[in-house]
């Protein structure tokens, strides 16, 4: 079945030190950068940012999540609103995630059925069921530019004869997925490439996720405890049997070490709710490191967060006063450290793009673990 998709990627170049590689994604809603990282905006907000500041940023599309607008306010309302743009005023791209991974990490009682999964509400113990063709009408009315396929997450660990049947069951609820999507033409549905820790599975999940030929694909099963080097090893057994021509969007990514380390093996799209999470308990991503501004050492500190940093807090304000207002529970200090966390993971982003063109992408890797305390492998 050919789908002609709404997004197109333009491969600009490989990265001669590292396969890495520079792109841009066409959207109906503006070009995308690539390798990118995209801010999580779980419940049509990423946590206390405006849409103004987020483009003062350049971030250049934001994620969404179907599993949670499904339960609150519901698909229904925001397609009467004119879809997830219009309702939360944002005129860049959107990708929204299925609900594939927070059916199964957040709700309680749940059953796996071929059919697909009966849940209870995590909000108010609802009984709710999401299959493909369900989820398929909840992202054509939520309109994102991007829409991930219904999938399982697998947990981790999980035995090989689990994994393989979850993948399995993906793969036709991938296919399921494909035959119920409404709007080829503005809506681009991504396959999400499963398999565990396994690389048998994994290359079987990738070879018959391509064979159903998706506009892109995600990597999903990672990031979800495992240790690093596993997941690594996962993307150099995946990547490479996905077509060269598409996105690859590994879920679930967001550290500083994971996001160049995976640009490094051939990804293209990234998230994860680290740098807004942990900016709300007063953590910060810096150039020297983790800070962890609400530390009593930084009471009488009036220096800026990060001294190499030009963003809207490292220009305005100091540490002390981003201690004071975290330790006072006053939300602009939330404010604060969530801008300087997303604008240190976007700007990472655009360093590593830089480095993609000077074809130095393995030096700037080993520069920036030195600088910023990581122990590089
Ligand atoms: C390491 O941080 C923790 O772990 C989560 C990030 N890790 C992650 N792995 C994911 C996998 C999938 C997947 O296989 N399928 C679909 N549809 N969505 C996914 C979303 C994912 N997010 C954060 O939420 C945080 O709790």
């Amino acid at each position: 079945m050919i789908v002609t998709a709404a997004i197109t990627y333009e491969h600009i170049k490989t990265c001669k030190q590292s396969g890495a590689r520079l792109g841009r994604i066409h959207t109906p809603h503006g070009i995308i950068e690539t390798p990118v990282f995209m801010p999580v905006g779980t419940q049509a907000t990423v946590k206390t940012m405006s849409p103004e500041e987020l483009k003062e940023m350049d971030a250049r599309i934001i994620l969404s999540n179907t599993y949670h607008l499904f339960l609150r306010p519901g698909h229904e309302l925001v397609r009467e609103a004119g879809g997830l743009h219009k309702f939360m005023n944002w005129d860049r791209a959107i990708l929204t995630d299925s609900g594939g991974f927070q059916v199964f990490s957040l709700s309680e009682m749940r059953k796996i059925t071929e059919e697909g999964v009966h849940f209870r509400s995590h909000l108010n113990g609802d009984k709710l069921f999401l299959s493909p063709e369900v989820v398929m009408e909840i992202e054509n009315a939520l309109g994102p530019d991007i829409m991930m396929a219904f999938d399982e997450c697998a947990p981790y660990p999980a035995d090989y004869d689990y994994v393989k049947k979850s993948m399995e069951r993906t793969t036709r609820w991938a296919e399921r997925c494909l035959k119920s999507h409404a709007r080829p033409h503005d809506q681009a549905l991504f396959g999400i490439v499963q398999g565990g820790m396994y690389e048998d599975l994994r290359k079987q999940s990738a070879k018959d996720l391509t064979s159903l030929d998706f506009p892109g694909y995600a990597i999903g099963g990672l990031s979800v405890g495992e240790p690093k080097h596993l997941m690594y090893e996962m993307l150099e057994c995946t990547v490479p049997l996905l077509p060269s021509d598409k996105p690859r969007y590994l879920m679930g990514v967001g550290s500083p070490d994971a996001l160049i380390e995976g640009a490094i093996r051939g990804v293209d799209m990234f998230d994860c709710v680290l740098p807004t999470r942990i900016a709300r308990n007063g953590t910060t991503m810096t150039s020297q490191g983790r800070l962890v501004v609400r530390n009593a050492q930084y009471a009488n500190d009036f220096g800026p967060l990060d001294p190499e940093c030009d963003c809207y807090t490292c220009r305005n304000y100091s540490r002390a006063y981003l201690r004071h207002l975290i330790k006072a529970d006053e939300t602009f200090g939330l404010r604060l450290t969530t801008y300087h966390n997303l604008h240190f993971l976007v700007t990472l982003m655009s360093k590593v793009r830089q480095a993609i063109m000077d074809d130095r992408l393995l030096d700037f890797r080993d520069e920036f673990f030195e600088q910023y305390g990581l122990i590089g492998n």
